[in-house]
């Protein structure tokens, strides 16, 4: 016979202890509401295991190595390749060996309830546990559920893929051995980042992907990533598709390619992409159908409250990979913050309706200044528009663009190749965007964000000096040329 679930009432029902549900979860505590998070794998979810994590602990030794053989004086010291093992404990260690005590720890410290278990919605406000030792729970959420549930891999229609065992981004992230031959399909984001990594790691790469490398960001910033990843041995096969895939006698991997070649590999990673994780979580309960693709989706406001939900008043948010508008843990940790500072006000009456732009209850920065770094080797910085999406989103925009040429590049290393752009409001004389590619121009990201952020006029701008002789003296280039 099943036991009876347990019954307890909580103000709010976070479902996903990914970074974005324990930043909710934190908020809505530090707001004196009581809360529980619901987890069915690790407290700390894809970014800490499989995802941000361990793919910078893989890319950064080969960063470093790179850099001391770049530079005259150390390159000299350096005589051997990569330890592989050294980088692979490294990287466990930088996963807490997929063990999230620690992370436990601290989701009990903050004064937040845990249930591990599988969680789905029955009716507005009330939420279903099948707990992971057994325990069934029913929950009532008297202010707020909120979907932290994070994203799913998305399969590609490759004929055979159903067949064969490959590698998802999480079996890359936690592999244990290096594979001789690695197929990357995918030239995304992650993607791209693996394929550096585990060529530099000793892996023959070949990244197979239908479009452009980086298809997402200015081409100018790819090719320059896309250089990169040559000079790491890795084979792109831009612009082509995959047909089929299967199993060979020896247990190797044969894609076979639009062009009619074909690659052979020990492994083949699928990253061609993520959607929100909203399948088996009872939405079809509260009426959300899926849609023409046969795929669930929600749309939230701007303090990430889901539209079109029956209920009692607001109670249904969704925030980070779940509500599916921008796939970066730093962006969805800032929804959480907002959402769960926003949950907290609704339940003390100091707020109703939608928040106001720019207050700390609404996700703003979403539509203007979201900060994205590819961790590759030259790196790839981005925050906010890019020149066409400037101008899709009715700006009279223009743009300026310079290679990174100054003596802080110079002195970083030999033959230092960047690439740098800001993309201009003319209209307001404020900065929409700006992108930044080369060795280690992640750090000059945030100054953009400042500027994109703050909307700072460029007359202004004019007096942020950068320091000399660093990378961001292209900032100074980059205005001058404008025309400041
Ligand atoms: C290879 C890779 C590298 C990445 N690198 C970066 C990076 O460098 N920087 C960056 O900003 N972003 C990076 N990302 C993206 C980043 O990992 C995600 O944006 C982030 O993990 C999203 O956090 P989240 O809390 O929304 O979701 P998740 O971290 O996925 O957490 C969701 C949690 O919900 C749980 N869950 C789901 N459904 C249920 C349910 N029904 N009941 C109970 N629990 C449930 C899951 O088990 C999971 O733990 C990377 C992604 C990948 C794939
Ligand atoms: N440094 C970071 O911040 C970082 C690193 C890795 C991942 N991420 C996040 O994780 C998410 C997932 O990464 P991703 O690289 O898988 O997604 P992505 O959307 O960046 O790239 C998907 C790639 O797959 C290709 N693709 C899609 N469908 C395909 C098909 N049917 N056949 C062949 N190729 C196909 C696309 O053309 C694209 O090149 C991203 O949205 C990103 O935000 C972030």
């Amino acid at each position: 016979m099943m036991p009876e679930p347990v019954e307890q009432e909580f103000d709010v029902v976070v479902i996903g202890a990914g970074a974005v549900g324990e930043n909710v979860a934190d908020r809505v505590a530090q707001g004196g509401l009581s809360v529980v998070l619901v987890e069915a794998e690790l407290v700390g979810g894809e970014c800490s295991y499989w995802a941000c994590m361990p793919s910078k602990a893989l890319l950064r030794p080969g960063t470093a190595l790179h850099a001391a053989q770049t530079t005259p004086g150390a390159k000299e010291a350096v005589t051997r390749t990569l330890d592989a093992a050294a980088v692979l404990k490294r990287r466990d260690y930088f996963t807490s060996n997929w063990q999230d005590d620690s992370q436990v720890a601290w989701v009990k410290d903050s004064g937040i309830d845990l249930i591990r278990g599988h969680a789905w919605l029955t009716a507005p406000q009330g939420v279903q546990v099948a707990g992971l030792d057994g325990t069934s729970h029913r929950l009532r959420a008297r202010h707020a559920v909120v979907l932290a549930t994070g994203s799913m891999p998305n399969t590609p229609p490759i004929e055979g893929l159903e067949d064969v065992q490959v590698w998802g981004t999480r079996e890359a992230t936690s592999a244990s051995e290096v594979p001789e031959r690695l197929a990357v399909l995918g030239g995304g984001v992650a993607g791209t980042e693996l394929a550096q990594a585990f060529a530099r790691l000793g892996s023959a790469v070949t990244l197979v992907t239908r479009g452009r490398l980086l298809g997402k960001y200015p081409e100018e910033a790819a090719s320059l990533v896309a250089a990169g990843l040559r000079a790491d041995g890795v084979e792109l096969r831009l612009h082509t598709e995959t047909q089929r895939i299967s199993t060979n006698d020896d247990g190797t991997l044969s894609l076979r390619l639009g062009d009619g070649t074909t690659v052979t590999a020990d492994k083949v990673l699928v990253s061609t992409g993520r959607h929100p994780a909203l399948e088996g979580l009872g939405l079809e309960s509260i009426g959300v159908e899926p849609d023409d693709r046969g795929q669930l989706a929600i749309t939230t406001d701007n303090s990430g409250l889901v539209q079109g939900v029956p209920g009692d008043g607001p109670w249904l948010y969704a925030v980070g990979d779940a509500a599916g508008k921008n796939l970066l843990t730093h962006q969805g940790k800032y929804e959480a913050r907002a959402t769960g500072d926003a949950i907290a006000a609704r339940a003390r009456g100091e707020l109703n309706g939608a928040p106001e732009d720019w207050s700390r209850y609404s996700h703003t920065a979403n539509q203007h200044a979201v900060p994205n770094v590819v961790f590759t080797d030259p790196e790839l910085a981005t925050v906010g528009r890019t020149l066409e999406t400037a101008r899709q989103d009715g700006f009279n925009a223009s743009s300026v663009e310079l290679p990174i040429q100054v003596a802080g590049s110079s002195l970083h290393s030999e033959n230092y190749e960047g690439w740098a752009q800001l993309v201009i409001d003319e209209d307001r004389q404020v900065l929409l965007g700006a992108t930044f590619a080369g060795p280690d121009v992640s750090e000059l990201l945030h100054a953009a964000t400042i500027a994109v952020v703050g909307q700072v006029p460029l007359n202004r701008l004019w007096h942020a000096v950068p320091s000399y002789p660093t990378i961001s003296e292209v900032w100074l280039r980059l205005l001058e040329k404008y025309g400041l």
